[in-house]
């Protein structure tokens, strides 16, 4: 926090509002918001697709019919993309080479292609102020021996089913409607 709220500082003009201009000379904002969107992608499990023909995704055979789930969430802790997967690490994007645009499949927040958010530079724009503002004026700990816990627990409601699913084992869910 205090890397970060120094560079925030360093660029604002005192007793300033912050702009979205200075959002561009705040490199360490835009990482630690992208870690959070990394870590913790508020929409962890996209909106499901229904297969439209028999295909095959990943080695599995999905039927014509078939709802199918892309987990955000996995895929931004699959040990294979990430190193230190459960460790809150901006600097991870320092480098700027990965995105979450929708250009980068390890990093999809936003999902990707024609139906993912179309207000993603929105977005970004708001939680960054919101950030910039929070820790510009504010300094954040935990209480002595306090211990804030965020782990997401991914609950999934349906009229036909629900049931609770644990993402460390896929990135994809699949179910076929019961006709009722
Ligand atoms: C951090 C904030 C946000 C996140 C993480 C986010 C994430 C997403 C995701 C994952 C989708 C695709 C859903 C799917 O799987 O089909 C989506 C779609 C969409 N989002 Fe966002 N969103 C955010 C903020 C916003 C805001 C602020 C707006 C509007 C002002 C917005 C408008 C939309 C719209 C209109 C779509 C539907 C696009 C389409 O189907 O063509 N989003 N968003």
């Amino acid at each position: 926090m205090k890397k970060f709220q120094a560079e925030v500082q360093r660029t604002t003009q005192p007793n300033q509002p912050i702009t979205e201009d200075d959002l561009d000379r705040m490199p360490n904002l835009k990482a630690v918001i992208k870690e959070t969107l990394h870590l913790h992608p508020p929409v962890s499990l996209l909106v499901s697709r229904e297969s439209t023909k028999d295909v095959q995704v990943m080695g599995y055979d999905v039927a014509a019919g078939t709802r199918v789930v892309v987990i955000a969430w996995s895929i931004g802790r699959d040990p294979a993309l990430w190193d230190e997967r459960e460790e809150f690490r901006p600097e991870r994007f320092s480098n700027g080479l990965v995105d979450f645009r929708g250009q980068d499949f390890e990093l999809i927040p936003f999902r990707a292609g024609r139906r993912g958010c179309s207000e993603i530079q929105f977005a970004a724009a708001v939680d960054e102020l919101a950030v910039a503002n929070l820790v510009h004026k504010f300094d954040f700990a935990l209480l002595n021996g306090v211990e804030l816990d965020v782990k997401e627990v991914a609950v999934i409601l349906a009229h036909f089913e629900s049931f609770m699913y644990n993402f460390d084992d896929s990135y994809l869910v699949f179910w076929k409607e019961k006709k009722m």
